[in-house]
């Protein structure tokens, strides 16, 4: 999987994948990132890449030449990819879409605005627009890089042999069971003794129970399409 990043600040994108299941898929050859800097694209000495709005209003925003040169540039080599424009306007990123871009994408252009937004324009060369929630961030960057991290870890053969548990639980419609480690006790505060039993069912069974109490307390829009195994348990808790 290819991902290339559009923006202005290249070492936002370059510093976070270095770390991490991130670093280890890069070094694997499992997923490329090519991030590219905007200013490069520009015409004039000063690289400049915003301007004033027309129809006045606070701040600033892209102009548009510098995202076209840029889209243009990727293109030439006629390799499909998908065009995706952070913006707090756009369809909610969940984990079924970043499922969803592993499986269909072979290469993504993540594209980042920046300052009051980007010239409308520039929506005429790009795929989707995607939000990764209901805020606004000073830039597309940090949602470029949850996209990669989220979309990256699903990629066969990324987490290694770490368990992808936390994804799964996503995929089948709620949130994580509590984890712990050592020690047993921290200053009076216990492991469950559950999870010290060695009993695989009983602790399955403790996690699901611990899984969608958390899922009741703090997301019950998760709650659809639950097993019947999982609404019996669900209506105990109840
Ligand atoms: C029409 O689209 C644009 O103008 C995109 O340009 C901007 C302008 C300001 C900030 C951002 C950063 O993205 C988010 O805030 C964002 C993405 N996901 N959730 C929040 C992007």
């Amino acid at each position: 999987m290819k991902f290339e990043v559009l923006t202005i600040f290249p070492e936002i994108i370059e510093c976070y994948i270095k770390h991490g299941v991130l670093g280890k898929a890069l070094n694997k050859g499992i997923v490329e990132v090519k991030v590219y800097n905007l200013r490069d694209f520009t015409s004039d000495k000063h690289k400049k890449v915003d301007d004033y709005p027309y129809g006045g209003g606070a701040g600033m925003v892209m102009q548009i030449e510098p995202f076209y040169n840029a889209i243009m540039h990727l293109k030439a080599d006629e390799k499909p990819r998908k065009l995706v424009l952070l913006s707090p306007q756009g369809r909610k990123f969940t984990q079924k879409l970043a499922q969803k871009f592993m499986e269909e994408s072979k290469a993504m252009v993540l594209i980042c605005g920046r300052y009051e937004g980007i010239d409308e324009r520039v929506k005429a060369f790009v795929d989707e627009e995607v939000s990764i929630g209901d805020y606004v961030l000073s830039g597309g960057e940090l949602a470029a890089l949850v996209i990669i991290d989220s979309v990256v870890r699903l990629i066969p053969g990324a987490l290694g042999d770490e368990l992808s548990a936390v994804e799964d639980s996503f995929m089948k419609g709620f949130l994580d069971y509590p984890h712990y480690t050592r020690p047993e006790d921290f200053k009076g505060m216990k492991v469950p003794e559950v999870l010290l039993s060695g009993d695989h069912k009983k602790i399955a069974l403790w996690r699901k129970r611990q899984a969608l109490k958390n899922t009741l307390k703090n997301r019950p829009d998760l709650l659809k399409n639950l097993s019947p195994e999982d609404m019996r348990i669900l209506k105990e808790l109840c």
